[in-house]
């Protein structure tokens, strides 16, 4: 039988009518293999025929659109998963269990961020590790090591005997790396781990690949982050419709080839497809006066126009994230309250969520797990929840038109490119990337004035983020605004009409027009000011210097604020390949 790899090739570019640009195949050993897999739900095929091969001493990124077969690769290589037909081995096991695969070296980290929020974050670094070597590691240990790892990873002093649930996301999503690292795997499986976090700890994850690499471990990455992973990969094994479709090497794995064999054609498609619109509007359409997100930071006077595309930028734990929160009624501000103008061009305070969707605002999480997906419910009922309780509410749900809120529903699926089946199918049954498409969909539902998005595209594919793009820039152009938090700075350029960087929980520094570039918003993000605003009263006085005022949550301290090691000082060539 022909190797996987080999397999591979009869479907590379070239042979099929049409199809995408030439890969070169390398033939490395394969201490992992998935061959002729079969796996199906229902009526969707998840992997349809699909072959894998890696190495050990690699890392090897798995590409394709949502809902192409993904996690579902990672899930039957992990043993969560059983195949219907086919042959998986990883290093010489076909894991029946995730505990079978813990057994055989396997760790995973899923694209849902598993945490038990009531446990500690010590007891989460080691859960389901009990039948292991730390099954005889005293707790004083335990902790140590925990205290090391997490400062390690997450650059944060953490109480690691406190509970994980008030830390923010990215926290949570480094204790899920961390516990997969603690079992010092050969093979690191990591489903769209990078999702939540932030530039400055993505670096540090990739240090962290890389050390695992050239120890000689696997590392299989999924992401939807092509710049990232054409820097980190050795190889990269591209996905569509449930099949493999071409391996690429290193000095192949390029945006236009991944993109090519994702979406079976030879002629890149255009990603940058929105183009930021001048400003047109200078009616505020929301605005903050000496608001504070946490006691301590500094007041934020906020303005927010029609017709506006505001990027949200900031480095994890900088008070972006509560800062959107609190404009969309989620959570409340130390001190004050945003106002939203009135359909009588008066202003009304947001003093919760009610408020909030009342007064035209809506909101669009991007912890989905958390806070936005009704995971017993169905497709259907998810896009439609708001839009129901808005027309179901006092007594009137015999009048509901059922037929619109059906086009709706059909509209909002079809313009985001959702894959699913049937519409009653509980939204679980979707992979990530879709399932955050139907909360993309419920907020544009609602059809709200202003859009508040809190990194939205995580673990959306590269196509369906151009999409988004454009539809939100359409919504700008109709006289709607935009807030849209992004922990990707690429997402701005040519899409924000304006950018601003958070720095201790109040706003930094703020970019406009052609200064929204990635290494303007980088230095701003580490402390040193180049945009519209240079003088701002709380800036730190040295630039590349922690400024004061640190905020403290469970022990938890904000993480560097000199400029990392591998960006230059003039900010122009972060871009580089640290660590390489
Ligand atoms: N438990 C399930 N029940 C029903 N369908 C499922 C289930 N898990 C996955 N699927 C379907 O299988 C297909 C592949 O899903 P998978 O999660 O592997 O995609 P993916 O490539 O990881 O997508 P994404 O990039 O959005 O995470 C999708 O159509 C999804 O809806």
């Amino acid at each position: 039988m022909a190797s996987p790899v080999q397999q591979a090739s009869t479907r590379q570019p070239g042979a099929a009518a049409g199809s995408a640009p030439a890969a070169t195949l390398v033939s490395l050993g394969g201490d992992i293999t998935v061959t002729e897999v079969r796996k199906t739900f229902g009526v969707t095929r998840a992997l349809d025929g699909c072959n894998f091969s890696a190495s050990l001493g690699e890392i090897h990124a798995i590409v394709g659109g949502n809902g192409c077969g993904k996690s579902t690769l990672a899930k039957v290589m992990s043993g969560v998963l059983p195949v219907d037909s086919g042959k998986v081995s990883v290093v010489g096991h076909t894991p029946s269990s995730p505990h079978d695969a813990r057994h055989a070296g396997i760790a995973t980290v899923f694209q849902e961020v598993l945490v038990a929020d009531e446990c500690s974050v010590v007891d989460n670094l080691y859960l389901g590790a009990d039948h292991l070597w730390s099954k005889t590691l005293p707790m004083r240990a335990k902790i140590r090591d925990a205290e090391i790892m997490m400062k390690e990873l997450a650059a944060v002093d953490i109480d690691v005997e406190g509970p994980v649930g008030l830390l923010p996301l990215s926290i949570k999503q480094w204790i899920t790396i961390g516990r997969a690292l603690l079992q010092r795997p050969k093979v690191l499986i990591l489903d769209e781990s990078s999702a939540a976090l932030d530039l400055d700890s993505t670096e540090r994850l990739f240090a962290k690949m890389r050390e695992l690499r050239d120890q000689g471990s696997a590392v299989l990455i999924v992401t939807h982050r092509i710049a990232e992973l054409i820097r980190i990969s050795d190889r990269a094994t591209v996905l569509r419709d449930g099949r493999d479709v071409g391996v690429l090497s290193k000095g192949e794995i390029t945006e236009k080839n991944l993109l090519g064999l994702m979406t079976g054609r030879s002629e890149s498609p255009h990603i940058t497809t929105a183009v930021a619109q001048e400003v047109l509007h200078h009616d505020v359409v929301m605005k903050t006066g000496k608001l504070k997100v946490w006691p301590e930071s500094q007041p934020i006077d906020f303005a927010l126009h029609k017709g506006e595309v505001l990027g949200i930028a900031g480095l994890d734990g900088q008070g972006q994230s509560d800062f959107v929160t609190v404009l969309a009624g989620v959570r409340k501000a130390a001190e004050g309250l945003p106002m939203v103008r009135t359909a009588g061009n008066g202003f009304t305070e947001i003093r919760d969520l009610l408020d909030a969707t009342r007064n035209g605002v809506s909101y669009v999480s991007g912890d989905r797990k958390r806070e936005g997906i009704f995971a017993n419910m169905s497709i259907y009922e998810n896009l439609l929840m708001p839009l129901y309780r808005r027309l179901a509410r006092g007594g009137k749900v015999a009048v509901i038109d059922w037929s619109s809120l059906s086009a709706i529903f059909d509209w909002e699926v079809e313009r985001l490119a959702v894959r699913m089946g049937e519409r009653s199918n509980k939204i679980t049954s979707l992979s990530g990337g879709n399932q955050q498409k139907v909360l993309i969909g419920r907020a544009f539902a609602l059809n709200p004035d202003i859009l508040v998005l809190n990194d939205p595209a995580r673990g959306v594919d590269v196509g369906a983020k151009a999409e988004l793009y454009k539809h939100l820039t359409a919504f700008a152009q109709r006289g709607k605004s935009v807030i849209y938090l992004s922990s990707e700075i690429e997402e701005f350029v040519g899409f924000a009409t304006r950018v601003v960087v958070f720095r201790n929980g109040s706003i930094f520094d703020e970019f406009a027009g052609d200064a929204i570039e990635p290494a303007n918003i980088l230095e701003a993000m580490f402390g040193q000011a180049r945009g519209n605003r240079r003088q701002r009263e709380d800036r730190a006085a040295t630039p590349g210097e922690a400024p004061p005022a640190r905020r403290k949550v469970n022990g938890l301290v904000p993480g560097s604020a000199g400029l990392p090691p591998w960006m230059s000082r003039n900010g122009r060539d972060w871009q580089g390949t640290p660590g390489e």
